[in-house]
Order: C-alpha cells, then sequence, then structure tokens
C-alpha cells in the first residue's frame, strides 16, 4: 500500500530536479500525476514515462507559471485529465545567481513573477478545485533554506522563498476550513540544474557541502520523503508547518 494510493496530484517544475523526484516517488506511492514544465520537453516526457512504468497515470503540460493564466489553465487540464486533485506542490522555481548594486529590473522582476506570483496563483488554482470537491487536500510549496537566510548573489531571490513560506502560513489559515493543509518544505543545497553552473566552482561547492553535518550537499530524491509525508495523510494534522531539509545546515552556526 501506498502513502498517496489513489490520489490525483499536481506538481509545478517536475520535468527535473526537485520536482521530477517528487513526481515518480508520488507514482511510486500510487497517485496519479500531472507535471507542469517551462520548456524541456525531453525532460518532462521522460518524467511521464517514468510515471507510466510504475503503473499510474501521466501527464505534462507546458506553461510559464510566470503568466498568470498558466495556473487556471494547468489545474483545469489537469484535473480534466486525472478527475480530481487531491494535492499540489508548488515547485517550479529559478535562481539566476546575480549581485545586487547592478540586479536589472527584469532579473528581479522575473525572478518574483514565477517564484512567488507563479506559486500564488497556482496555489489559489488548485485550492478553489478542492473546495469544489468538498473532500480537502494537501499543498506542499517548495521554499528553500533561503526564506531564512540570505546570499550575496541571491537579493532577487531569498525574498521570494521567504514569501513562498509566508504565502504557506497565511493558506492554512485561510483554508483550513476547508480541510486543505498547506505546508513548505524548506531544502538547503541540492545538485540539481537550477545550481549546476554556480556550482562548477569546485571551491564553492567544497564551501557549501563543509557547513552541512551530514557531510554533503543534497540530492533531489532527498526532498521526495518529505514531500510525500507532508501531502499524505501521515501528516493530516499538519498544517502551516515549514520542514528543512538541509542535512542540517541552517543550524550549523560554529
Ligand atoms: N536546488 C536547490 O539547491 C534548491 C532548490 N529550491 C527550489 O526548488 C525548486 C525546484 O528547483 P530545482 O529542482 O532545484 O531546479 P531545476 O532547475 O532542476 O528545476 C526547475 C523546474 O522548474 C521548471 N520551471 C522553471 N521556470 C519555470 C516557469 N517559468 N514555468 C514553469 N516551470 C518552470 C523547470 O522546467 P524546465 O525544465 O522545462 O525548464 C524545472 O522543471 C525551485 O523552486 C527552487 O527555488 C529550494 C532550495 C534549494
Ligand atoms: C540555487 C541555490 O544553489 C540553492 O537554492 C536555494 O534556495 C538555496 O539558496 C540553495 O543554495
Amino acid at each position: 500500500m501506498g502513502l498517496l494510493d489513489g490520489k490525483a496530484v499536481l506538481i509545478t517544475g517536475g520535468s527535473t530536479g526537485i520536482g521530477r523526484a517528487a513526481a515518480i516517488e508520488a507514482a511510486r506511492q500510487g497517485a496519479d500525476v500531472a507535471i507542469n514544465y517551462l520548456g524541456n520537453d525531453d525532460a518532462a516526457h521522460s518524467c511521464v514515462a517514468e510515471i507510466k512504468a510504475l503503473g499510474r497515470r501521466g501527464l505534462a503540460l507546458k506553461g510559464d507559471v510566470g503568466e498568470r493564466g498558466t495556473a487556471e489553465s494547468f489545474v483545469e487540464t489537469a484535473v480534466g485529465a486525472l478527475g480530481r486533485v487531491d494535492t499540489l506542490v508548488s515547485n517550479a522555481g529559478i535562481c539566476p545567481f546575480h549581485s545586487f548594486l547592478d540586479m536589472p529590473a527584469e532579473t528581479f522582476e522575473r525572478t518574483m513573477r514565477v517564484n512567488l506570483h507563479g506559486a500564488y496563483y497556482m496555489v489559489q488554482a488548485a485550492a478553489n478545485r478542492m473546495v469544489e470537491q468538498g473532500q480537502g487536500g494537501s499543498i506542499v510549496a517548495v521554499s528553500s533554506i533561503s526564506a531564512l537566510v540570505g546570499g550575496e548573489f541571491q537579493t532577487h531571490y531569498t525574498p521570494t522563498k521567504a514569501g513562498v513560506h509566508s504565502l504557506m502560513q497565511s493558506a492554512a489559515i485561510a483554508l483550513g476550513r476547508h480541510g486543505i493543509r498547506c505546508n513548505s518544505v524548506l531544502p538547503g543545497t541540492i545538485l540539481t540544474e537550477i545550481n549546476r553552473e554556480d556550482l562548477a566552482d569546485a571551491e564553492k561547492r567544497d564551501r557549501m557541502a563543509a557547513r552541512v553535518p551530514l557531510g554533503r550537499l543534497g540530492e533531489p530524491e532527498d526532498l521526495a520523503g518529505p514531500i510525500m509525508f507532508l501531502a499524505s495523510d501521515m501528516a493530516r494534522y499538519v498544517t502551516g508547518a515549514a520542514l528543512l531539509v538541509d542535512g542540517g545546515a541552517f543550524v550549523n552556526l560554529q
């Protein structure tokens, strides 16, 4: 028996990295899964192939979460295909590293639109559908350790992750009466496409790994279990919570 048997799970940014690992684990746990993605068709289709190989229904829907209409169309099309939505994992995000004093307005505004506005409208669209269904639901947002600590080249990014963390707290209050739980995971540094270039700098990579008490940077699959837990009925009395998944990096002052 799986943690998500018979559930319909929607995941944004499911083609690579954390979203992909969550999508495949959700299928392994018995769910049908719809993923959203931006442009990487091959990766999205191979994720769907893995979901189907696990005996579950899967589909990939292309769309920019930074565009306001994408949330409604993703949820509507996914629910049309899967019949319902029980869980949303709001995960899609970007982190174009850049220094603060000369931050291009387009980079700041695009990061806000994708990471924060995208999450807001996606959560709202899925929540409206869950309310119509009348059987509750679960929303898990992928925030970050960066909701709690800063980064010299992330001044445009860390506020979006603090915003997503805060969104889950307020949405937990707004949606509790409908039986919809809202929680976030706060990953530390996880090796994915988002930081492939940044961590190609071996000195930086070693420095980041050295502050992790568990002794290594994270893998996307390290997030799958915590996301499944929060999505599932095992977490039925958990809402408004934020779970650090960082190998202990946050608490490692000295
Ligand atoms: N990796 C890390 O160290 C950490 C990551 N996070 C967060 O995890 C989340 C996932 O990132 P991660 O797995 O690391 O990175 P990846 O780059 O591997 O994955 C990003 C995913 O988001 C999708 N995406 C990007 N922009 C858009 C958009 N505008 N509309 C729709 N989909 C989009 C990508 O689609 P496509 O492949 O088609 O471009 C891809 O599926 C992000 O929110 C990130 O902030 C949080 C803390 C740490
Ligand atoms: C992209 C970064 O490497 C990554 O994303 C975050 O949220 C953290 O700041 C990680 O270091």
